[in-house]
């Protein structure tokens, strides 16, 4: 494993009892990087991102965090990582900041400046003794990410995190993301089912489809590659699967 490997997924498997899941998923995470993990719903983005965080059992394969094994070594391979997968919860009749208190007691060695950093951060200082009840939601997914930074690790896990926002609201998690990136240099696995999203804040990308990893890569090589829109590519890469697979081509299904 290279040094500047932060997240190995090897040979990553599950099948849940209706027979979806994912198969065989091998992909790299280096420090630094904007990892889009892209595919359409149902793909498997979120199956992989609840094994890694100990969340669901693999059947077969492994996951080594900050080359830790996160089976044998959980509390190690864990101990840099911040996680917001699905929706962001927090109690909604309490400030923003109130929230962020409590989740702080959970590192006790946490310098007491740190929840008006992270507010100040994520962008929600002039909000923080506002009822989080009355956030919109691109607001609650800030403060989500601003408690998943609280204890300044180094890679961040994200599952579609943009997901059900409107635009001005994506448009300040892509910002976040991006000034996270660079100003606290954390490394980013992030998930989203939305390729020009990909496209625009990350620098290495694997797209997911039907469970299975079909292509891994720089966003600047598979644009090279492809000639075209991302867009375009996924579309041509998923159609040259399900021709492969049924000798015949099937229509595209977005959600
Ligand atoms: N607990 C479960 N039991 C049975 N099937 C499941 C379970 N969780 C996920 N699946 C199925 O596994 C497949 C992959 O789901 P997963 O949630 O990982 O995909 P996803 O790419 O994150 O999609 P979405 O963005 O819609 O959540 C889907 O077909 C889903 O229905």
């Amino acid at each position: 494993m290279n040094k500047d490997t932060v997240l190995d997924i090897q040979g990553l498997s599950k099948t849940y009892k209706n027979n979806r899941g994912i198969d065989n998923i091998t992909l790299q995470v280096r420090r630094g990087d904007v990892y889009g993990f892209f595919g359409p719903n149902g793909a498997g983005k979120t199956t992989v991102m609840k094994i890694v965080t100990g969340l669901v059992k693999a059947d077969r394969g492994s996951v080594r965090v900050f080359g830790y094994d996160v089976n044998e070594h959980y509390e190690e391979a864990m101990k840099d990582v911040g996680v917001l997968i699905e929706k962001a919860e927090a109690f909604e009749y309490m400030s923003g900041r109130k929230n962020l208190e409590l989740a702080a007691r959970l590192y006790p060695h946490l310098p007491n400046t740190r929840v008006d950093e992270v507010l100040d951060l994520v962008g929600l200082s002039a909000n923080k003794k506002e009822k989080v009840g009355h956030y919109s939601l691109g607001m609650k997914q800030r403060l989500g990410i601003a408690s998943a930074i609280l204890s300044k690790p180094q890679l961040l896990i994200l599952d579609e995190p943009t997901n059900g926002l409107d635009i001005e609201g994506m448009v300040e998690i892509r910002e976040l993301i991006r000034r996270l990136a660079v100003e606290e240099q954390i490394t980013f696995f992030v998930s989203s089912h939305l390729i020009t999203e990909m496209e625009m804040i990350c620098n290495r990308i694997g797209i997911i489809h039907n469970g299975r990893l079909i292509r891994e890569g720089d966003i600047g090589e598979l644009l090279q590659e492809s000639g075209q829109s991302l867009e375009t590519y996924f579309v041509q890469q998923i159609r040259a699967e399900r021709e492969a697979a049924n000798h015949e081509p099937a229509p595209i299904q977005y959600h």
